[in-house]
């Protein structure tokens, strides 16, 4: 599903990725934890085909559809929720806008909501920005720090919507600052000055 062989980037003559290294089969749900600047969002954003490594390779099996929230994720400011959606489906075409309704009420998001996505709150806008990245049966997520201004109620309900793509056999790729994580997770990764390791309990 995706192999990532020896990856490195450097910034302004800093190292921040050295030789990392990932392989992750159809299925397998992983979380990588690692402090504030410690490259998370860059290997997630290599890994996402948005950033090109400095050395090193990272391939997704040709047929793998991959969904995405790392940082801030970009909407059109001035539309409502559902331009903004509709617009994301246009790309595709696979997903009508019906079947992600579900998953929009159950984040507690209104699809009639008039107002634009710029007056939308951190965690309005890190739901909508899951839903994104979920809501095409894609089966390759990259989740970068998720629980960003959730609430409670919202926070259960990301919990339960991982455990079910995980059901479902979805690959996925959580990023957290925190290893502590209330999300289920198979696999523990840790990024620390570049390098990419697997926690064995
Ligand atoms: N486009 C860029 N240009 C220059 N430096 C960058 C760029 N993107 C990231 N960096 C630097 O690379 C390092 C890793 O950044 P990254 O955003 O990947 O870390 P992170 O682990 O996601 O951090 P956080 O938990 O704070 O989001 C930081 O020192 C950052 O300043």
């Amino acid at each position: 599903m995706l192999t990532v062989t020896h990856v490195e980037k450097v910034f302004s003559g800093q190292k921040v990725l050295d030789d990392v290294n990932l392989t992750l089969s159809a299925g397998e749900v992983i979380h990588i934890s690692g402090g504030n600047g410690s490259g998370k969002s860059t290997l997630l954003k290599i890994i996402a085909d948005w950033l090109k490594p400095d050395a090193g390779t990272s391939v997704i099996d040709g047929h793998v559809e991959l969904g995405a929230l790392i940082e801030n994720p970009g909407f059109i400011e001035t539309e409502t929720l559902k331009r903004n959606l509709l617009f994301l489906l246009s790309i595709r075409h696979q997903t009508k806008l019906e079947t992600v309704l579900p998953l929009v009420s159950r984040f507690g998001l209104d699809i009639q909501n008039r107002a634009s996505m710029k007056k939308y709150s951190i965690g309005m806008r890190e739901k909508v920005g899951i839903i994104q990245a979920v809501m095409e049966d894609q089966q390759l997520i990259l989740l970068d720090e998720p629980t960003r201004g959730l609430d409670e109620q919202s926070l259960t309900e990301l919990v339960k919507l991982i455990a079910e793509l995980r059901q479902q056999g979805k690959t996925i790729i959580i990023a957290s600052h925190d290893q502590a994580t209330p999300i289920a997770y198979t696999d523990r990764y840790v990024l620390e000055r570049g390098e990419l390791t697997r926690i064995t309990d």
